[in-house]
Parts: C-alpha cells; structure tokens; sequence
C-alpha cells in the first residue's frame, strides 16, 4: 500500500501522483509537463527526477543522469510520508536508472504507467541503446498501463508498423510482455492520430482529428500522465485513456505557440467542464463534482 490516508484525520485528502522522469528545461515536457498535468486535474503532484536536460522547444543541448541513489532516495522519501495513488515512469535514460525504479516500483507495491521515452521530438536520444532490454524484462512486467508512440513500439516489437492492423498486432505482442493495458500511440502516423487501446481481451480505438500544428512538444508526457492522474483519481483504466485523450487533444488545440521550434501543449485550460459534461450521454471524464 503506498498511499498514507489514515492518519489525515478531516483535512481534505486530495489524490496523489508521482512521476519518475527527467527534467525539461523548457517546460514542455519531462517532469514539468507531468506536474502541470497533475495539477491541471487537480491531483497533488510528487517527482522523483531521473536526468536533467538543457532542452528548449528545438533540441536538447545537453543531459545529466542523477545518481541511482539520489533517485531511489527521492521516491522514498515522498512515498514513506506522503504516498501515492498512481505512478509513472518518462525518461529513465540508463538500464541501472530502469533496474533501481523497478526496485522502488517492487517495494511501494505502485500502480505504475510506463511512458517508454527513448526519444525527444526534436530526435535526441534520451535512453541508453542498451536499456531497451531492461525496460522489456524488467520495468514492462510491473506496468499497469504502458504508452508507446509508433517509433518506441516498433523497438519494443522489433518490426515496421504500418496500419491499423500492425498497431493492433503490437499491442498484442506488448501485452504478452507483461503490461496489463497497452495504448499504441498515432500521433506520428501521416491519417488521424488513432490511438489503440489493448487490455488483453478487447481493442478500442481512440480518435480524434488531427490537429494541424508544430507544438506537440511533451504530447507524450501530458497524455500519461493524464491518464496516471485520472487513475490516482479512481478511474478504471479504459475511462482513465479515453479521459486522457480527450484532455491532450484539448490541450493541443489551445496550445500557447511558445518558443521557435516544436512549442509546448496549454495545460490549464477549462478541464473541469470538459470533466464533467455530458456529452453523447457519457459522464464526463470524472462525473460531476
Ligand atoms: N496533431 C495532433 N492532433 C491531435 N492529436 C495528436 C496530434 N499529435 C499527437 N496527438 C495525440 O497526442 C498523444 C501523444 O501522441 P504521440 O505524439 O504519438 O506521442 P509522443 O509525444 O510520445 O511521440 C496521442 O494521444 C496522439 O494521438
Ligand atoms: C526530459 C524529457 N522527457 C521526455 C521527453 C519526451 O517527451 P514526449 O512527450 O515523449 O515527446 P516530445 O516532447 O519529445 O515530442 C523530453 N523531450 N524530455
């Protein structure tokens, strides 16, 4: 259990979230982009952070991993006081960063979402070539929920994906690796950015237009972590995706046009009436509150 609630007495006990992740200068993406999003969906946000890069919205200068034992320190000293609801893992960088996470992941007993980065946008390599086997064996297993964009899944398979079918044969493969839910991302498919839902039973495809901009930057981030805050807020794992992608298709929409390169996404638009309205006779991503 790592979620400390009895001890709280009648003080308001909001949700937690912790995100394992490297830090983005340009606040974009990485441990920023999730901590907005947490609060964004009024869930108290906790970091652990993994690397720090010098990024901006047209590359990433430079970057720094953090000693294995200031990152296992950091999760434990947020989860022995504070606790989380709900977990994920971004930039994880080296194979001995992977092997210490899935250790703390272990011995927290955390509902974890995996965003398998390897790459940024701008395409600087932000994990180890050689870490790629140790998220397979080590970090895919404890995963609830795992977000792999088209590139990081055809590493994951190790083969092209092309079509929807592809996609769908991906998750399949991913999900025999260990991870209970599988999301295969579209955003870089050329069509609408079909996202593939996979939970070891039934597909569900998640749509939605394409929307035509340059500022996608940190689009993976917010989107696990959006669905890793809906999780922390109680959701069953296909609510919490299809929550998710309605929030990052929002925040695309009315993102700010920061920077000169691929900008950030807009966090804090009017989420709560997105949240709870009720559309096509759905209840909104969380019901009325
Ligand atoms: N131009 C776009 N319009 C609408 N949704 C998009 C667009 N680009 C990406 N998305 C959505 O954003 C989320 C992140 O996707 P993707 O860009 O593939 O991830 P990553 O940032 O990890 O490369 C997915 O839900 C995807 O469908
Ligand atoms: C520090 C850091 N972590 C992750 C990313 C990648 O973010 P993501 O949302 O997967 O994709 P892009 O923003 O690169 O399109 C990053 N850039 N930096």
């Amino acid at each position: 259990m790592s979620r400390r609630g009895d001890e709280e007495g009648n003080r308001r006990v909001s949700p937690r979230a912790l995100t394992i992740a490297g830090s983005d200068s340009g606040a974009g993406a990485g441990i920023q982009a999730d901590l907005k999003t947490f609060a964004a969906l009024e869930v108290y946000g906790l970091s652990a952070i993994t690397a720090i890069t010098a990024q901006n919205t047209r590359s990433v200068y430079a970057a720094y991993e953090l000693p294995v034992e200031l990152i296992e320190a950091q999760i434990d000293a947020v989860l022995e006081d504070i606790g989380a609801d709900a977990a994920k893992t971004g930039m994880l960088a080296s194979p001995q960063i992977i092997e210490a996470v899935a250790g703390r992941v272990r011995k927290w007993n955390l509902r974890l979402v995996v965003d398998p980065v390897m790459r940024a946008k701008s395409g600087d390599a932000l994990l180890q070539s050689d870490a790629v086997q140790a998220l397979r064996s080590q970090l895919l297993p404890l995963a609830e929920v795992i977000t792999p964009n088209l590139p990081e899944a055809e590493i994951l398979v190790g083969g092209p994906i092309d079509t929807l079918e592809d996609m769908r044969e991906a998750a399949r493969r991913i999900h025999a690796l260990g991870v209970q839910h599988v999301v295969v991302k579209g955003g870089h498919s050329s069509g609408e950015p079909i996202d593939v839902y996979f939970d070891g039973q039934q597909f569900v495809e998640l749509r939605s237009q394409r929307i035509k901009t340059a500022h996608t930057h940190g689009t993976g981030c917010t989107f696990s972590a959006a669905i890793t805050a809906l999780l922390a807020r109680g959701l069953p794992v296909e609510k919490a995706v299809a929550g998710a992608k309605r929030y990052i298709t929002e925040a695309i929409r009315q993102a700010p046009g920061i920077g000169h390169g691929h900008g950030p996404v807009e966090h804090f638009w009017q989420w709560r009436q997105l949240a709870t309205s009720t559309d096509a006779g759905s209840e909104g991503l969380i019901g009325a509150s």
